[in-house]
């Protein structure tokens, strides 16, 4: 199956939410924005398809490096065409990112999940048809009924409870909020979700991202009062040291390194240093569904659990094929905002949940995205 042809799309879809000054989303008015999508497609028709955002597959990237590492391939050839983007990396300049690299590798796993008529997680090898999740709540905000006061954070816990899910994850309040970080607020927030879900539900915290070492003790010995799961991304995890310092001194198990690069390779160096209890990984933020796996499979080789970060059908893959990872991150959940409304790009949402908190597989053969072509096409916004 030899790849004859890349192409990238840009079209305008539909968003109710918008990013802070850090980045963080929350709900917003409904606007349009601009998508991507790349097509990889081989010499008998067969197509892979992923998206990602246009500044990630924006035509220098395309076409040098995408189009050139590419043509001409082996389509199933995915770990040495990987290998051979990943090594193009050192010499873009910084331009060639991980989740450049991940767009390319899920495009080429949907496109040997339709050549075997395949959904990818039984390509794979699947461990289960549904996973757990976790419903993951938005960082906070000050607007008025939505995540403003540790008792909306109750309120909202119940009825995430009610709508099934296994377990919750907090973000709490982080800057530009006037008066955050702040953690006696970090904790009567998560005392406020504990109280509401009660004493079994395994809660989570993802807080502000950069206290100090003394101030993320503080914060985890508050959560180990509650019998939260796990704490995350407390500090600044450029400090592999700082975390190897906190997990010696928290019972709580210290999950991470999420937002850093160095795909499998740094990760491996976080479980050398006793910087992490439980590894974390994503599909975008190591590159791929390729690195991702050999994440999972590092974490295992230490008896280690490994979670992965985000949504979506990629991120869905990586949860059902691994015995070590124990959750489905489904959200970024907010009051406001309806998850499981389909976005106008897609016939169906990625990760439908049901009653009683499972996300299922599907079993349409390639990544698991039922993508609206005719919305794509009759909506460019090149
Ligand atoms: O932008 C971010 O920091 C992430 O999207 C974050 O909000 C959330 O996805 C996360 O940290 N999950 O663990
Ligand atoms: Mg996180």
């Amino acid at each position: 199956m030899t790849i004859t042809d890349i192409r990238v799309r840009t079209f305008w879809t539909t968003t109710y939410e918008e990013l802070d000054s850090d980045g963080h989303a929350h709900p917003g008015p409904e606007r349009q924005v601009r998508k991507s999508l790349l097509t990889i497609t081989c010499e008998n028709g067969t197509e892979g398809h992923a998206f990602g955002s246009p500044e990630q597959l924006r035509p220098h990237l395309a076409e040098r490096f995408i189009r050139k590492v590419l043509i001409g391939q082996d389509a199933l050839a995915r770990e040495r065409l990987w290998q051979d983007l990943a090594h193009w990396q050192r010499g873009s300049g910084g331009q060639l990112s991980d989740r450049t690299l991940a767009i390319v590798d899920c495009a080429l796993w949907d496109l040997a999940g339709k050549a075997a008529g395949l959904p990818v997680y039984r390509l794979i090898g699947a461990y289960r048809d549904k996973v757990p999740a976790y419903g993951s709540i938005m960082c906070g905000d000050e607007i008025e009924g939505g995540l403003a006061t540790p008792e909306d954070y109750g309120r909202f816990a119940e009825t995430l409870v009610a709508r099934g899910y296994q377990a919750i994850k907090l973000h709490t309040w982080m800057p530009p909020v006037s008066w955050s970080p702040s953690i006696a607020m970090d904790l009567r927030a998560c005392a406020a979700v504990r109280e509401a879900v009660g004493p079994h539900v395994p809660l989570m915290l993802d807080a502000y991202h950069w206290y100090s070492r003394e101030e993320a003790a503080e914060l985890g010995r508050g959560l180990e009062a509650l019998n939260f799961t796990w704490i995350e991304e407390v500090m600044d995890e450029q400090s592999m040291s700082s975390y190897a310092w906190l997990a010696n001194e928290l019972r709580i198990p210290v999950i991470g390194p999420e937002s850093m690069g160095g795909k499998y390779q740094h990760r491996a160096e976080w479980i050398r240093a006793g910087a992490c209890d439980i590894l974390r990984t994503g599909v975008e933020d190591v590159g791929g569904i390729t690195p991702a796996l050999k994440t999972m499979h590092l974490a295992e080789s230490f008896g280690m659990n490994c979670e992965v970060h985000g949504h979506g059908a990629e991120n869905l893959v990586i949860s059902a094929v691994s015995k070590n990872c124990r959750w489905y991150e489904r959200g970024l959940l907010h009051p406001m905002l309806d998850y499981d409304r389909c976005p106008d790009h897609l016939k169906a949402i990625p990760d439908p949940m049901d009653a009683e908190g499972f996300v299922h597989l599907g079993q349409t053969p390639g990544i698991g995205e039922e993508i609206d072509f005719d919305h794509i096409d009759a909506h460019p916004a090149d």
